[in-house]
Parts: C-alpha cells; structure tokens; sequence
C-alpha cells in the first residue's frame, strides 16, 4: 500500500483543458492524435484529472472488473440533471440497478419487439419512397436530414417540414410507445419509492447505552421480537438483522455496497490504523492478497503448529503445578496470555514470556490493548468522541495514553527485529514468522513499506489471533465445567485419536509427540464442541457493515446510504427459528453426521467468522491452535468451577470477553510427569 502510495505512478499530461477549448470543433479528431501519442494520458483541468485512454485492457478494467469503482459520479449527475433527471444514463448504484432491471425486462419483451420492427419498417418504406421520388425528379437528398427526422432523437414538428407531417402518426406512434415506457417505469420507481418500508423501530441509542453491560443479550431479546429493525441515532440509522438471506445479501450478493466505510474507519483507526481489519478498496484487497497467500504457507503452517504445540505445553506445565498444589487457576487469564505468546512468536518470531508473567512491558501492552479495543467500540455511541479527542479529555485522555504504551511497545519490538536483522542476515532468513519475512521483503524492495505499516499488520493480526482465540478456549471450558458429560467425551476422543486406549502417556512432552496433523483432524466432537461454542459465544459478537448506497435487502426492508447495517452473530446463534426449540442449548451433537463426522453449516447462519469475500482468514489457523491446546488440556485434565455453581459474564467490547476471571480446580486425568 506504501509502495503505492510513495510511487504513483501517473498517466503523462498531454494537455490541459485550454487546449481542448482551442480545438473544440475539431475534439474528436484532436484527442485521436493525442491518442496515438499516449495510449492513455491526462488533461489537466483546474479541478481534477481527466484521463483519456484507448487501452482495451483499461477499458474492460473500469467497465467490468472494477466496475463498482467507477461510476457517473456527482459531477456527472449534477450537470446533466437538469434534462435527464434520475434517468439511468445519470445515476450509479441502487436507482440504476433498479431501472436496469426494469428496462431490461420491457427491452425484451415480444410485444415491445414486434411493436417496433413493424414501426421501423413503415418508417423505413416510408423514407424509400421520399428518397424514390427525388431520384425520379433528378433532385438532391440531404441523408443526414432525413436520418435525423426520421429517427426519434429528433422529432420537431415543423409547418414547412414535409416529412415531419409524413412521418408524424408514426413518430407519434413511436414517440408514445416511447412515452408510455418511460411513464411506467416513472410508476415504477415511484411505486418503488412509495412502498419503500423500513424496519420497524426498536429504540434509540439511548436505550442501548442503558444496557450497556448486557449489550448482546438485550439485542438478542430485540431479534427475537424484531428479525430486522432499526435503532435510531442522531446521525444514521443502525439496522440489525439476524436473517440469513439479508447477511448473504450483504457479504456476498452485493458485497460491493457494504464495507466498513468512514465511521468505523474513523472509531478504530487510533487502534487499527490501516490494516486489514479496517480498510476497503484497494487497500484491503492488497492486504488480503499478501495476507491470503502468507496464511496458506506451508511452512507458516509447520512453523505455527510448533509454536502452538510449545505454548500449549508450557500452558499445561502451570496448570499441573497449580493442580499438584491444590491451588485454583484463572484460566481467562492464562488463555489471554498464551495466545498472546503464540501470535507474537508466529507474527514477530518473539516470545514475550507474557504466560510465564516475565514481562512486564507485555503485560502493560496487554493492558492498553484491552482498553483501547473497549473504548473504540464506546466510540460508535458516543456523539462527542471527536471533541473528546480534540480536546484530549475523557474516556478520549486514557484512548491515547493507551494508544501510545501500544505504539511504543510495538515499535519496540519492530526496531528490535530490524536490529536482529542487521546482526546476522543469514540467520535471519531462516525465521519463520511473519514480521520476518516481510523485512526481508523491504529489503529487496527498500521503501515498499514503512514501520507504521508493519505496526498496523501487527495489531490486526493481535486482535485477530489473541482476543478471538483466547475468549472462545475460555467460553468453551466455561461450558465444559458445566457439562462434565461433554468434557470426559472430548477427554476421550482426544485419548482414542493420539495415544490410544491402552498406552497412557506420562508427561506433557511425550503427548504432545502425538499430537500430529492427523490426530488433530480426526477429532470431530472436539471440533463440534469448539464451533457450537462459537455460536453461543461468538467470539466477534456484532458486525457492522456501512451502506454505500441506498438499497433493498431480500427481506423487503428499504436501507438508506450512510445506515450501518450490522449482522448478530451472538443473537443469531440464540434464534430458535435458526437452530430449533433447542436453540439455547450447547450441544456439540447438533454439528455431527450418524457417523460422528463435523458438518459445517452455511457460513450465512453460522456467522462467527463472517462469509463472502471477506470471510476471516485465520479459519483453520484458529481452529488448528484451539484443538491443540483443548486437546492437550483435556487429554491430561478433567476441570471444574472452583466455585460449583458460580457464573461468568461478559464485558462490551468489540471481542466478547468474559468479565472477570474464570477460577477453576483442575486435577490430572492421569499423569503429567511434571
Ligand atoms: C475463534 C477465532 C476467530 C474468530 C471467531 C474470527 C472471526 C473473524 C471475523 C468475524 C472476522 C470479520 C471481521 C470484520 O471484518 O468485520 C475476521 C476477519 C479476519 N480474521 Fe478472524 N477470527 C478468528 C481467528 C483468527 C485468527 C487466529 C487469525 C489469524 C491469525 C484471523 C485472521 C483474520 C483476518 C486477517 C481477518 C480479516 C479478513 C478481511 O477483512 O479480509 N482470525 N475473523
């Protein structure tokens, strides 16, 4: 993205718009020569570039692979709107889709075809026997006069105009079919704008910050009442919708009207920056690109999957002291701080000994990033943000002091690696992690991207890894504490799938030996368990998507441009007309074949890691780290709340986090050899 930010690369300037007023009768021929000067070129004008181009290639690109990009736009509409009004040939999104789809239909009627060929045959006949009768007087004919009349660009009717009142019953004829299509499609779009009906209305913003601490909960209890609706703020609509059709229609169908637009971009932007997670256009696709291909690595895999095994066992060796001593363990806690460890080492090849409470630094890191993931979510709510930023004051004064022991710690870690770098090249192309290899990048192509960019791929990449991960190991065991059944049944698929019935292994080392790609993947009811946490605990509870233009979901329901469009992946995990009576239930067996085989559901109903385009990356990733650990947890342990019947909550935030520690007893299922 830097790099083509630093280098645009511009079409030359062929001229400026003085010279095409200098050679305005002869335009066309004029822009031909400039033509087979540059294939494509620039004007200059006092307000923007015009770009001329005769490049088929750039053509198909901006009318049909990039045609979401390129449009009449406002400049275009507001000077012809005069005389064309909202006609197709002068509107872009939702209106011209509309009267597309309209037009298309009556342009492809039989009537309206056989209507017209009759029309244009008379007229035809007619201009044959015009052109007859000059030949028969030796008289001259002016062609380009009789082609304009005859067509119905150019109907004036003239008293001296002979063939105008020759023609006329035909060009009335054809001017009112003309007419009556364009009366009807008038209708149409009225009718349209009519019975535009939007959701019904559930509240305000109000009522949301009043429930604030329940958040999810209390918009599950709107869905249930609602499917769709709309809470209203000063400044937007903000629509929910736990439909299914309405979220494919979104991510997928008309993927290109939706995206994260300028709000959020703006709400997040002091923690995310320019990465992925916050970015459209261009800029994401580029990410998703080197991102894509860097996620399905061979060796990212490998390295990855020994990253985790390592963690998790590190994360084992606690538990076993604190179970050996009698001792309750927080195991949010060690959840946050393990999957911080592991992304760190698979983003940055560092391990910030967060787990084994070593660092400080990473500890206060951990702190700042919590609280600036809550206050950005606070952002969408609260009106007077930006004033708050401006004036440094508020909630706004600890966003920037967290933001800065982020930015800080970050840096930290990106000069200490460009440091490492400089010591010892050789060494250092071995280094799988990510941060790494995108060093070695900059340093064939010096100037490709800067720090401040790597900072931005860390922190989506944290908030990606860390939050999601450790908040749905938590939840899950939270279940598991409850459901003893569901725990030993896990306990002993992962016995059957690694060490066998009969061969127990002793020590965390030696099991995780057996822990191999295929052992993990035959794991089905871990598996099952894990995505029937997700959908009770979503770990990305809300999504909002802002709306480009106005438009209309599949349910009917009219949105406008600027509304921001969220999809419930906590509330549609809760609706009983999705999932059946049972819907509140965790019950892993719901995922399961007769055969015992996982069977995924359409991604547009099971929504915990969105769908379309922008489905979330680290899938398997994610599932690959929370099998591993779960595993090697439920292989060695059996856990159980340390208070019996004590329960845990969540805290808002754009991740759903448990508020407060999850306490639990743990005892060795068998020995650890610890
Ligand atoms: C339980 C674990 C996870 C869940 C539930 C989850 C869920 C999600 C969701 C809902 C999104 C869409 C966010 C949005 O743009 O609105 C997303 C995007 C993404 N996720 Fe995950 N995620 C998980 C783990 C991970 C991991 C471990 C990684 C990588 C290490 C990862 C990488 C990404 C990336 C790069 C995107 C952005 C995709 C894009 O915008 O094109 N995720 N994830």
């Amino acid at each position: 993205a830097l790099l083509g930010k630093r280098l645009p690369k511009y079409p030359p300037v062929a001229g400026t718009m003085l010279h095409q007023l200098l050679n305005l009768v002869r335009l066309p021929e004029y822009m031909t020569e400039l033509s087979r000067g540059h294939r494509t070129f620039r004007m200059l004008t006092p307000t923007c570039n015009y770009v001329y181009t005769v490049d088929p290639a750039n053509v198909e690109y901006i009318l049909r692979t990039n045609f979401a990009n390129y449009g009449k736009g406002t400049m275009t509409h507001d000077a012809l709107e005069d005389l064309l009004g909202d006609g197709i040939f002068n509107v872009d999104g939702a209106k011209w889709r509309h009267q597309r789809k309209e037009a298309s239909f009556e342009f492809t009627t039989r009537a309206l075809r056989e209507y017209s060929s009759g029309v244009f045959r008379d007229v035809a006949a007619e201009l044959a026997g015009i052109l007859a009768a000059a030949a028969v007087a030796g008289e001259r004919v002016d062609m380009e006069g009789l082609f304009m009349r005859s067509t119905l660009d150019s109907i004036y009717f003239q008293e001296d105009c002979i063939l105008s009142l020759k023609f006329l019953p035909l060009l009335l004829a054809a001017l009112s079919s003309v007419l009556l299509l364009a009366l009807y499609l008038a209708r149409l779009a009225l009718l349209g704008k009519r019975r535009r009906s939007y959701q019904p209305v559930a509240g305000a913003m109000i009522q949301q910050l009043l429930n604030w601490g329940r958040l999810p909960d209390y918009m599950t209890e709107l869905s249930r009442r609602y499917g769709t609706f709309r809470m209203l703020t000063l400044n937007c609509n903000w629509v929910f919708t736990v439909d299914p059709a309405n979220v494919e229609y979104i991510l997928r169908t008309n993927f290109a009207n939706y995206g994260k637009g300028a709000m959020t971009h703006d709400a997040l932007e002091d923690l995310l920056g320019d990465g992925i997670f916050n970015v459209d256009g261009a800029k994401w696709r580029h990410q998703r690109k080197v991102a894509s291909f860097e996620f399905t690595t061979r060796a990212l895999r490998e390295y990855s999957s020994g990253v985790f095994r390592d963690m998790g066992a590190e994360l084992a060796g606690i538990v076993a002291a604190a179970a050996a001593a009698g001792k309750k363990v927080d195991m949010e806690n060690l959840f946050m701080r393990s999957t911080l460890d592991s992304t760190f080492t698979i983003g940055f090849g560092v391990n910030l000994g967060s787990l084994s409470g070593s660092n400080q630094e990473g500890a206060a890191f951990a702190r700042a990033f919590d609280e600036a993931s809550e206050q950005s979510l606070y952002r969408f709510l609260d009106p007077l943000w930006k004033a708050k930023r401006l004036l440094g004051v508020s909630s706004e004064a600890a966003m920037k002091r967290s933001v800065r022991t982020i930015n800080h710690f970050v840096y930290t870690v990106i000069d200490k690696k460009i440091d490492q770098m400089g010591r010892n090249q050789q060494e250092f192309a071995k280094k799988g992690d990510i941060l790494s290899r995108f060093l070695l990048e900059r340093e064939k192509d010096p100037g490709c991207f800067d720090n401040k960019y790597l900072r931005d791929i860390i922190l989506n990449f944290v908030i990606a890894g860390r939050d999601t991960m450790a908040g749905t190991l938590s939840w899950f065991l939270y279940v598991l504490c409850k459901d003893q059944r569901i725990q030993d049944k896990i306990g002993q698929e992962v016995r059957e799938a690694t060490t066998g019935d009969h061969q127990d292994v002793g020590g965390v080392q030696e099991f995780t030996a057996c822990l191999t790609e295929d052992a993990i993947g035959s794991m089905h009811y871990l598996h099952a368990a894990l995505t029937e946490t997700l959908r009770l605990y979503p770990a990305v509870p809300t999504d909002v998507k802002c709306c480009f233009s106005d438009d209309t979901l599949p349910d009917g329901h009219a949105v406008r441009r600027g509304d921001m469009v969220n999809y419930h992946p906590y509330a549609m995990g809760r609706m009983k007309f999705l999932w059946g009576d049972d819907a509140d239930e965790f019950r892993p067996e719901r995922w399961l074949d007769d055969d015992g085989v996982f069977v995924p559901e359409s991604p547009y109903k099971f929504t915990a890691f969105q769908a379309g385009p922008r489905i979330c990356l680290g899938k398997e990733f994610a599932y690959r780290q929370m099998k591993i650990f779960a595993a090697m947890l439920l292989y060695l342990f059996r856990f159980e709340m340390w208070e019996r019947d004590s329960t845990v909550g969540y805290r808002p935030m754009l991740t759903l986090k448990m508020d407060g520690p999850l306490y639990v007893r743990a005892s060795p299922r068998r020995s650890t050899g610890n």
